[in-house]
């Protein structure tokens, strides 16, 4: 549970951003191809070049060990990045007695996987299985923030919707902040709360 705060983040296509989720909310991105929403991920994720500063509650990243920061702000990229030979060797080694197994297996079949998907080979993966599993990959570290880049891009409506409820479960359980890029305003009117535009490198509110 924690709230996510920039205070003065830019990058190289931004203005300075100032704005805070409340521990709980989800805060849609939208904004032109080329318009610099994934570089604001990647800003709050501290892995490109950035100004300004982020807080989760009262703790700044500049004072946070960057692999813990990006533990606890986990970074869903457009693109997943799959480096080991089966699905199961990226999700920590949870034996079948261990409680989180459940909650693992849960997860997985809330997006239409069987248990078996832990010992697929990462070269079957399609597109969109890519893209469900690195979701389940995310949550497995428990971070207190999400950031989301296009997270249903690549999906076939009843995954698009398998994933909007995974995504809130886990809001609501874990009282995560979410930072949602998303193109598709349906999307955004369907789960509502407050959306944004980046236009001209400034972060709006969407009108
Ligand atoms: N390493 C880099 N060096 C120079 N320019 C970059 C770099 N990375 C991104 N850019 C540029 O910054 C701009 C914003 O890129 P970004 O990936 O954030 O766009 P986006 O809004 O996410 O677009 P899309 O919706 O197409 O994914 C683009 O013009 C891109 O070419």
């Amino acid at each position: 549970m924690a709230s996510l705060r920039l205070d003065g983040l830019s990058h190289r296509t931004l203005a300075p951003v100032d704005l805070a989720l409340a521990a709980g909310e989800r805060v849609f991105v939208s904004g032109p191809s080329g318009s610099g929403k994934s570089l604001l991920l990647r800003a709050i994720a501290d892995l490109d070049p950035h100004q300004g500063e982020v807080w989760l509650d009262n703790e700044p990243r500049s004072r946070m060990a960057p692999p813990v920061w990006r533990r606890r702000v986990g970074l869903l990229p457009a693109e997943s990045f799959w480096w080991a030979e089966t699905v199961g060797a990226h999700l920590p080694a949870i034996q079948a007695s261990d409680p989180d197994f459940e909650r693992l297996s849960g997860r997985l079949a809330g997006l239409g996987f069987e248990p078996d998907v832990l010992d697929w080979s990462v070269t079957r993966l399609s597109t969109g299985e890519r893209q469900r599993l690195a979701l389940v990959r995310l949550l497995a570290q428990g971070p207190a923030a999400l950031l989301l880049d296009e997270a249903t891009a690549n999906l076939d409506p009843a995954n698009r919707d398998r994933v909007e409820t995974l995504v809130e479960t886990y809001r609501g359980e874990q009282k995560a902040s979410v930072l949602w890029v998303s193109h598709d305003p349906e999307q955004r009117a369907r789960l509502g709360g407050r959306a944004f535009v980046i236009r001209d490198g400034r972060l709006e509110p969407e009108t």
